[in-house]
């Protein structure tokens, strides 16, 4: 078999309808297994990331054109079928006979007999490929569902909360790739030297929004480069960088960051904090609290100390303890849809209603660790108001030692949208041209 990264996507693809895994460990895992050079991982990784932006707009054109129903087509088949049409429609320079016989030989590998059909349907597609922009749907929920592929819970949701345009531009965003933006690290180097350092190297770097970030155009492999192994830098989104900022830790405090790997913002805390302080890192999960020592490590930072605990359960030992605290809380994640696009398709309405019980008992055991005048910074990934206003205006009702604070002055002007007065934000990627985000800041006052 000598087309690895067609057979990377596809398996990739198989483990995230299966067990809704995350498209980037898969995708890493698959990379080792088969050995890929850079060029076979790059080619997978646009087949893998197109293909999951697609998925409805794909299968409904699948569907079209086959006998058969999706629903009754194994995984490995639909998945071989998916990449295909992703090639045809999506990539200019795949030749439509290479997609097609190489999907072909794909599913050869688990299911021989199944090989004419997914022929017969390819065939039958190229023949009639200008079809691919037809939607024959009248209701406009599905119909933009398909037309942008994302789920129709997911526009219904959004077209009633947000506005029906909006969410098309969103749906329209969260289908383009991002650009990737790093942060300096302030502790090494400034944001000027590492600018002039990877210009030198030929990678096209401009400044970001944010005082410590970078953004990066037709990057390579920059976690294999020798700035990030000196650890003068970290990718990170823009607008979790943020948080860390409207948390505006001091050198000397005491920080608690309850949900803390694999240490994006614990490690930009340090960072505010000159390195100087303490900050106490928890998690549940050990593989990820190892992270977040490897990347303080890595960063030259030795003032994190990470706990294995569940942040649900309160601690009664940092009782009134800190001078602030941050809920980076477990969430959908549906800011993420740019970079993950399988999100999409992974969550459901039920998730987020289960992740609320979280995300309110770890946000109420935080305010009771902070110290009166101390700070908590209560942030998500997504843009549901399940898990990020209803928290707040539960928590404020249930919290009459609490206030929101203005957040305006801490915010790059391209982030001050109205709310920031009212002591929270909502980020959009299609607004701000960041990961989708919510941050919000509290004060106890006694
Ligand atoms: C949004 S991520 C945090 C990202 C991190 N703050 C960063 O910037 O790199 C949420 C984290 O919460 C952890 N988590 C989930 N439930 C938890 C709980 N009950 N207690 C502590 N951590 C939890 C997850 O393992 C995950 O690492």
């Amino acid at each position: 078999m000598e087309d690895k990264s067609r057979l990377v996507a596809v398996k990739t693809l198989c483990d995230i309808d299966e067990n809704k895994a995350y498209s980037n460990i898969r995708l890493n895992h698959y990379f080792k297994k088969y050995n890929l050079e850079q060029i076979d991982r790059a080619f997978a990784s646009e087949i893998l990331y197109g293909t999951l932006r697609w998925k409805a707009r794909i299968d409904y054109f699948i569907q079209r054109f086959s006998r058969v129903k999706i629903e009754k087509m194994s995984l490995w088949v639909l998945n071989c079928l998916r990449i295909a049409v992703y090639q045809i429609f999506f990539m200019d320079k795949v030749p439509d006979f290479a997609a097609v016989n190489q999907s072909v030989e794909i599913v050869k590998l688990k299911d021989k007999k199944s090989s004419s059909f997914v022929n017969g349907v390819l065939r039958n597609i190229l023949r009639r490929r200008n079809e691919f922009d037809r939607i024959d749907i009248k209701d406009d929920i599905k119909r933009l569902s398909i037309e942008y592929s994302h789920p129709e819970w997911y526009v219904k949701k959004f077209s009633n909360e947000l506005g029906r345009d909006f969410v098309v531009d969103l749906m329209k965003k969260n289908n383009l790739p991002p650009s990737l933006s790093i942060r300096v690290n302030t502790l090494k180097c400034t944001r000027d030297e590492l600018k002039k350092v990877l210009h030198e190297k030929g990678i096209e770097v401009y400044d970001g929004k944010v005082e410590e970030s970078l953004v990066l155009k037709g990057y390579g492999p920059i976690e294999k480069s020798e700035e990030f192994i000196k650890g003068l830098f970290t990718v990170q989104d823009e607008s979790s960088m943020l948080v860390s900022r409207v948390l505006a830790p001091k050198p000397g405090e005491r920080v608690m960051d309850l949900c803390s790997a694999p240490g994006g913002k614990t490690t930009h805390i340090a960072q505010l904090m000159k390195n100087n302080g303490e900050i106490l890192a928890f998690d549940i999960h050990e593989h990820k609290l190892e992270l977040v020592e490897q990347n303080a490590s890595r960063l030259g930072i030795d003032i994190i100390r990470t706990y294995l605990k569940d942040s649900s359960i309160f601690m009664k030992e940092f009782e009134n303890s800190s001078d602030r605290v941050l809920v980076d809380a477990p969430c959908s994640g549906l800011g993420l849809i740019r970079k993950k696009p399988e999100i999409r398709w992974n969550v459901t309405m039920k998730d987020i209603i289960n992740l609320q019980k979280v995300q309110y008992e770890i946000l109420k055991n935080a305010s009771r660790y902070l110290k009166i005048n101390g700070t908590l910074v209560y942030s998500t990934c997504t843009i549901t108001h399940e898990e990020n206003e209803e928290i707040i205006k539960k928590f404020l009702n249930e919290h009459d030692n609490f206030e929101l604070v203005d957040i305006c002055f801490v915010l790059p002007e391209r982030f001050k949208v109205q709310t920031c007065k009212n002591g929270y934000i909502k980020l959009f990627p299609n607004m701000h041209d960041v990961d989708g985000f919510f941050i919000s800041k509290l004060r106890r006052k006694w």
